[in-house]
């Protein structure tokens, strides 16, 4: 037999950003494919939302209030976790934000900011999570939430882009010091999905057609779209790669003249 499962049933997933967007539809992803998923973020309310989904599905959900800027507030998500579900399977580290200043005008607040939320946030899961499932025998799934801006110059922030791109390095080492565990690290590049993060930009006109300009598929992405390559990367079906990024994004970062 040659096709591998691309099920999660059994599986326990936690979701950082989990309360709307990119990080609504992983989760609610995850748990379609058979995943019991933890659910992060700041607002209540958003996360009941994205579990009333998922119990839907007959699948089960954690809610956990947190900033996943502050270890304190991570080591306690982690924490409360592993008492529920003992095993932790896969980490979807999406949680993110952006301040869109022109280089000259970032101050250190933005900088902070941004670093903290985007990447600091991303290795602390990954730490706090990764000493969970390096005693697994099933080792674990990590996946980032990163960004083409990582890849290629976005008019977009650069301190966002070198978060992004931090991210997919820090990827790659993980990948190398945690294989040994059976830790798959990978991360994922979108390009624009209209959520509440670019909702306003993609509500305008010129913006978009600049988008599609360098858009090889001439569209930007549905959320169905970003969910697949996920439960690609969290499955069997995934299981022998490790360290890579794929991107999702409509042929962008491989537009040239
Ligand atoms: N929407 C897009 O076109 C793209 C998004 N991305 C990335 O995808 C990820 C998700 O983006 P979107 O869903 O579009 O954004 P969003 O703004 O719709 O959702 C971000 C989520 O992160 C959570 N979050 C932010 N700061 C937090 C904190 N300190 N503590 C806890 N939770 C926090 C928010 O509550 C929210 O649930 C981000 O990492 C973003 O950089 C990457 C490329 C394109
Ligand atoms: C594609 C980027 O990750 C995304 O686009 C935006 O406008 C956001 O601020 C991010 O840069």
């Amino acid at each position: 037999m040659f096709l591998p499962s691309f099920r999660l049933d059994g599986k326990r997933a936690v979701v950082t950003g989990a309360g709307r967007g990119i990080g609504r539809a992983l989760a609610v992803g995850l748990a379609e494919a058979g995943a019991d998923v933890a659910l992060i973020a700041r607002t209540r309310e958003d996360l009941e939302e994205t579990a009333s989904i998922i119990h839907e599905l007959g699948s089960r959900t954690l809610i956990l209030q947190a900033d996943v800027t502050k270890r304190k507030e991570v080591q306690q998500a982690v924490a409360q976790v592993q008492g529920e579900w003992k095993n932790i399977d896969i980490l979807i580290n999406n949680a993110g934000m952006n301040i869109r200043s022109k280089a000259l005008e970032v101050t250190d607040e933005e900088w902070q900011t941004i670093m903290d939320t985007n990447l600091k946030s991303a290795f602390m899961f990954a730490q706090e999570i990764g000493k969970i499932m390096k005693e697994q025998p099933t080792g674990g799934r990590i996946i980032n939430i990163s960004s083409v801006a990582g890849h290629v110059a976005l008019r977009t922030g650069v301190v966002y882009a070198s978060t992004k791109a931090a991210m997919i390095q820090m990827t790659k080492v993980l990948a190398m010091e945690w294989g040994q565990y059976g830790i798959n690290v990978n991360s994922i590049g979108p390009w624009y999905f209209k959520t509440p993060l670019t909702a306003k930009l993609l509500a305008d006109e010129d913006y978009v057609r600049d988008i599609l300009a360098v858009t090889p598929l001439k569209r930007v992405g549905e959320l169905p779209e970003l969910v697949g390559p996920v439960v690609f990367l969290s499955s069997e079906a995934g299981s022998y790669v490790s360290g890579q990024t794929l991107f999702v994004d409509g042929g962008m970062t491989i537009h040239g003249f």
